[in-house]
């Protein structure tokens, strides 16, 4: 473990206690580790095939929020807050939900009645209901389904060798005896109340258990409940508690896949938990590894670090081509939806919904956008390939409105692009540097963003309002010049300190001449560098802006101008630029 010391507290954590240095001094580690911790170990399978595979369809999805979610809240939901998830799981196209542990409360009972008699879910939904290995919780689970169509009993028991040890004070045969006994009675249960079940066990805590005791326990599960092509039986294999690295999860997974009886009368489904953070990389890989089926939450709410995010990894297999079949394309109402029923918030990183997660702050990033989002509107191909963007963010319901946001790390990439998107400015390179150092001025004395207002609100009263600017054009006029062929002789009117001045100068038309006429007036010689215009707006309203490169001794810069026609733009953005000239 590397140091921790002396990190400072950010500075809008203001309380004393929080100014202290940490605890410990330079070089400090966590030694003990070893001591206290074993290393979880591998699986003995050489042979193993799930490196080489690929996920070409998605999983069997089920939704596990209104259970393992919803028990892991600080204040559980009540039936409105249930329904409305429900409907927004339905609307997701969710097949198989997981709506309670009816056994558990009058709550959850009520809910799965209701579920049943008036949620509305599809003849081709299965309601999934949790139960331990009890009977007078199997019986209660029972009730709560009667007029279900094919629901789905989910019973479980722990047998992970520390909670035989721990919890339930039993030898591995009396932990079989456990799951056996609740197999057979829901066997009769559901033959009693006339079919139509369909089942799922769990060898809870399967991250913690001998590999062939699980499946020795499933095994023994299958030989009471005799699934069949036509009603296969589910087996869950839960990271209850995520203890390994993804590669190791795989490997468990591919070796019960080979060791179960009647492989082909099973679901294998995983339901990971994500105490290590790699949940979603676990769950990839276990699918890779032969599982037809996930249990999971929505933005992976659930028991401690939650439990695996079903919105990131359907979007993970869109982003690789595959048709999730969940629907995830408006991900800002299914936020809504989740933050109004758990009570609680999306972090602004959260992959695919964060508030930040489609936006740069950063020069180079922003650039490379910037370029990107160009060159695929000129390709007009089906194909997404934006740097930095794994998916159009429009996929999701989400818009490229705040893709660049500008800051002290921006560059003027950046800063052009949300000019063009939020005004349709279209600045010329030299004018993006150029404005660029302007903007890293005001961002680093304030040390904050600045809105995209902002940005064109400063870009306005520097090149195009000038306030303060010492020339304002008014008009002119152009005669031909008697003593050169092709020559035009220029008359401008300006606003020079609130008087009105006219100026004169020659040249090939009003430009040329324009600036002769500026250049003796202000006795600074100009010439224009490079010159670019484009319209603004549509139909009568169009107007151009015209962006004016004037060279004069001390170098170049830039004036701007707005104005329905094009000749005066171009003369007005000289003026503008030899305010600037003149105010240096
Ligand atoms: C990993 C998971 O998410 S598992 C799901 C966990 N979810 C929940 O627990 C939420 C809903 N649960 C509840 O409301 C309650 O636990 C109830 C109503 C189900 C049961 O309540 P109670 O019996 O009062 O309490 P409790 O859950 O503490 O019971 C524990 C007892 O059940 C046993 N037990 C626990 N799980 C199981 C199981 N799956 N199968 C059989 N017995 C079990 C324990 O060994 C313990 O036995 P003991 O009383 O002989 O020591
Ligand atoms: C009930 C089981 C499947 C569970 O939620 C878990 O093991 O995490
Ligand atoms: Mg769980």
């Amino acid at each position: 473990m590397s140091a921790i010391h002396n990190i400072p507290i950010p500075a809008k954590d203001t309380t004393i206690e929080a100014k202290k240095p940490f605890p410990g001094g330079r070089g400090r580690t966590m030694t003990n580790a070893g001591e206290k911790y074993r290393p979880y170990g591998v699986v003995d399978l050489p042979d193993r095939t799930w490196p080489s595979k690929e996920i070409t369809a998605p999983p069997i999805w089920c939704s596990v929020d209104l259970r393992d979610g919803n028990q892991a809240l600080v204040d559980p939901m009540g039936h409105d807050r249930k329904a409305r998830f429900f409907a927004l799981l339905l609307a997701m196209n969710f097949k198989e939900i997981e709506i309670g542990f009816p056994s558990a409360s009058q709550t959850d009972f009520d809910f799965a009645r209701w579920c049943i008699e008036e949620g509305g879910a599809p003849d081709d939904v299965s309601l999934q209901v949790l139960v331990q290995c009890r009977p007078e919780l199997i019986q209660r689970t029972f009730d709560s389904l009667e007029g279900s169509k094919r629901p789905i009993v989910h019973f479980y028991n722990s047998t992970s060798e520390l909670q035989r040890r721990v919890v339930f004070g039993k030898d591995r045969a009396g932990i079989k005896q456990i799951a056996v006994d609740a197999a057979k009675m829901i066997t009769d249960m559901a033959a009693k109340a006339g079919g139509g079940y369909r089942f799922e066990y769990s060898p809870e805590s399967f991250t913690g258990t001998e590999l062939e005791f699980a499946a020795e326990i499933c095994n023994a599960v299958a030989e009471i409940i005799q699934p069949t092509a036509d009603n296969k039986l589910i087996f869950n294999l839960p990271a209850t508690v995520e203890m390994s690295t993804p590669n190791v999860h795989a490997d468990q997974i591919e070796w019960m896949c080979r060791q179960l009886d009647n492989r082909e009368n099973l679901i294998i489904s995983l339901h990971p938990h994500n105490d290590r953070g790699t949940a979603i990389a676990a769950t990839e890989l276990g699918l890779m590894a032969g599982a037809d089926r996930v249990e999971g939450t929505l933005f992976g709410n659930g028991e401690r670090t939650g439990n695996v995010d079903l919105v990131t990894l359907a979007l993970n297999m869109y982003t690789q081509g595959i048709d999730p079949q969940l629907d995830v394309s408006d991900i800002n109402r299914i936020r809504d939806v989740y933050e109004y029923c758990n009570q609680l918030a999306i972090g602004e990183r959260h992959p695919y919904v964060g508030e930040l997660v489609y936006t740069a702050f950063s020069g180079s990033h922003q650039d490379a956008i910037n370029k990107g989002m160009k060159s695929i509107r000129q390709a007009n191909a089906p194909t997404w390939e934006v740097p930095y963007l794994p998916i159009d963010p429009k996929d999701v319901g989400r818009s490229y409105e705040a893709i660049i946001r500008i800051n002290s790390q921006s560059g003027k990439g950046g800063i052009a692009y949300v000019l063009q998107e939020d005004y349709g400015l279209n600045l010329p390179r030299n004018l993006q540097i150029e404005f660029r150092e302007d903007i890293q001025r005001i961002t680093d004395e304030e040390g904050k963003e600045l809105s995209s207002k902002r940005i064109f609100d400063r870009f306005m009263e520097r090149y195009v309002e000038q306030p303060e600017g010492r020339l304002r054009f008014v008009n002119h006029v152009t005669r031909p010049d008697p003593n050169i062929a092709e020559g035009r002789i220029v008359e401008a009117t300006l606003i020079e300190n609130g008087e009105e001045i006219v100026v004169t100068g020659k040249g090939t038309g009003p430009v040329d001449g324009f600036v002769d006429a500026l250049s003796r007036h202000i006795g600074i010689p100009l010439s224009v560098h490079d010159y670019s215009e484009h319209s603004l707006g549509q139909g009568s309203d169009a107007r151009a802006i015209c962006y004016m490169e004037i060279a004069h001794p001390g170098g170049r810069l830039f004036g701007v101008a707005i104005n329905k026609n094009i000749v005066t733009a171009s003369l007005v953005a000289i003026a503008s630029a030899a305010n600037r000239i003149l105010a240096q």
